[in-house]
């Protein structure tokens, strides 16, 4: 699915109206329709409900005009607070809060401090409150009446229907710089706002309904939207179909790098990330004294033992030995676990430079790249980098507050400078690729915050590679199925559950993917 960011929609909303001739008010109706249909759904018999309509002075403002219309229409009872004096609303909102001034209804103008205690009445007998103080318009920090109005909307414990986009939040990166309403349910119009689902808008957002407000579909597909939300038809489609003669070599051959002394753990749960993702022989390369401990704990993976430093983490020497594996094979995951000793991550940078076959860098291999990801831009094939927040700071020289802040920008930024594929973990993954495309992740949940997670998701994107996906596919795809896994373990309690539990889900999540 396209997100669309404020200007993208500004842009469609200007086409519709000025090339193909839609009046704004037509789409303004039509936007506010789809609120009321949906509030139908919710509310039903609106003849008895109380509405509060909190509106701005713009045209999130306008739908919410439209709204009160239908909504007295049927009988419901009305009252509209607008954030401003009504002779500042221009345009297509001033046209619809004409109408609803010669209908007679309640509009009352939070200019002055007396009206506040008539907001704080209304709100506290209000069945449901329609936030339409503002949409895409918004920017920076809500002046302080927006703030105050927020703080009431959101401690009336009432239904928040926000239209748009919840306001105070930004939307194009989920920002709340000040306050945000927290919706019980938004209704986006046309398409859906990036800010809808990255944190914290994301969080504020409540049941997500996406309303057609009759954009002609050409303006759309015109449109060069880079910004896409994973959904589950888009992976049921790119999956790998397996023949139903097909026999282990036809699964992909695999390598995996990783552990050091104290973190085979790591190792073994990238191996068996991508074997669970159906990777046909997948052959672990780790320092020779993690080897028999690693044979016992998997049992379906072949193992290879490294030459390793005093420290017990690969060495140096074994860079030949690597390389060798990496042209036998149809991909290499490389870095979890590996430790931070300086001659490891010079074997990994001299891995990353040499290896003829796509790459997944993950962890300490990362961690290695600080300051020469130049070698990056020389991959034979585009590699994969699944960084956390951390990780990312440490490779752009960024805070990880500010990695968080905007998480398209950074992993947009970082997969154009870098010439490869970024996957920004962490709530809601940003996968991003060098010409600009992102795609932002929407499953998982918050019982993934657990050591080893990250490590299954590498495993499982090498493994789709190594099935044939294409990188981009696998990263895509791979982010998904790690986050349904996720959901799937989560479901028998997501407080305590294992990375190994998310592992054991891949098969029964891929399964439920519809189409697949
Ligand atoms: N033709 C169109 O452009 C359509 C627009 N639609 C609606 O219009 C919205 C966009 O309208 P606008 O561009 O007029 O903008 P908005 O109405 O979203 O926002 C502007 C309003 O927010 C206030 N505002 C902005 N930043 C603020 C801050 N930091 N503190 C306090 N107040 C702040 C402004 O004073 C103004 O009242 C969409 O989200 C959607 O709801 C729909 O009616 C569909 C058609
Ligand atoms: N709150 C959350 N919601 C969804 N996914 C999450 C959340 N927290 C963490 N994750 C996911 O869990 C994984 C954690 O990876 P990482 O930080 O590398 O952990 P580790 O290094 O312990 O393996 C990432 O894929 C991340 O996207
Ligand atoms: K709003």
């Amino acid at each position: 699915m396209k997100a669309a960011t404020a200007a993208v929609m500004r842009e469609i909303d200007r086409i519709a109206i000025n090339e193909y001739g839609i009046p704004g008010a037509v789409l303004m109706e039509n936007a506010g329709v789809a609120v009321v249909r949906h509030l139908e759904t919710m509310l039903a018999p609106l003849s008895e409900r109380k509405f509060c309509i909190l509106a701005g002075k713009g045209n999130n403002g306008g739908d919410g005009y439209v709204i009160a219309r239908h909504l007295a229409n049927q009988g419901a009872k009305v009252k509209v607070f607008l954030l401003g004096e009504k002779a500042a609303v221009g345009g297509d909102a001033r046209l619809n809060l004409d109408i609803i001034d010669l209908m007679g209804l309640d509009i009352i103008e939070i200019t002055h401090e007396r009206v506040w205690d008539k907001v704080k009445v209304t709100v506290t007998f209000a069945d449901c409150l329609i936030d339409a103080l503002a949409g895409t318009g918004f920017r920076g920090e809500p002046s302080d009446d927006m703030v105050q109005l927020i703080d009431m909307i959101n401690a009336a414990g009432k239904p928040v229907v926000a239209v748009d986009i919840p306001s105070g939040v930004d939307a194009d990166t989920g920002r709340v710089y000040g306050k945000a309403v927290q919706a019980s349910h938004t209704v986006t119009l046309g398409l859906p706002k990036p800010g809808l689902f990255l944190y914290p808008g994301a969080e504020c957002a409540g049941q997500l309904t996406v309303a057609d407000i009759g954009i002609p579909a050409a303006i759309v597909t015109g449109q060069e939207i880079k910004q896409n939300i994973i959904m589950a038809d888009m992976i049921g489609a790119i999956l790998p179909r397996r023949s139903p003669a097909a026999h282990k070599g036809e699964n992909g051959r695999l390598a995996v790098v990783a552990g050091s002394r104290g973190l085979s753990g790591a190792a073994a749960m990238t191996a068996a990330g991508a074997l669970r993702a159906g990777a046909g022989l997948i052959t672990l390369a780790a320092p020779a004294s993690l080897q028999a401990v690693l044979a016992v704990k998997l049992t379906e993976v072949m193992t290879r033992p490294l030459a390793e430093t005093s420290a017990g983490a690969v060495a140096q020497a074994a860079v030949q030995e690597i390389i060798g594996l990496a042209s036998a094979s149809d991909v290499l995951a490389i870095g979890p676990g590996l430790g931070c000793e300086e001659e490891t991550r010079a074997l990994v940078r001299a891995v990353v430079a040499a290896a003829c076959c796509p790459l997944v860098i993950d962890a300490d291999a990362l961690n290695a790249l600080a300051g020469y990801t130049s070698i990056l831009t020389d991959c034979s094939a585009l590699p994969v980098l699944t960084p956390h927040p951390g990780e990312m700071a440490r490779l752009t020289g960024l805070s990880i507050q500010a990695v968080n802040a905007d998480r398209v920008k950074v992993a947009r930024q970082a997969a154009g400078e870098w010439g490869s594929i970024v996957v920004l973990k962490g709530a809601r993954t940003v996968v991003a690729f060098p010409d600009g495309e992102v795609y932002i992740n929407t499953s998982g949940n918050a019982g993934m915050a657990t050591g080893g997670t990250g490590d299954a998701l590498t495993g499982i994107i090498a493994g789709l590679i190594a099935q044939g996906l294409s990188s981009h596919d696998a990263a895509v795809a791979g982010v998904y199925i790690h986050g349904l896994a996720g959901d799937v373990a989560a479901a028998a309690g997501m407080v305590g559950m294992t990375a190994t539990d998310l592992i054991k889900a891949v098969p029964a999540a891929m399964y439920g993917i519809k189409g697949y």
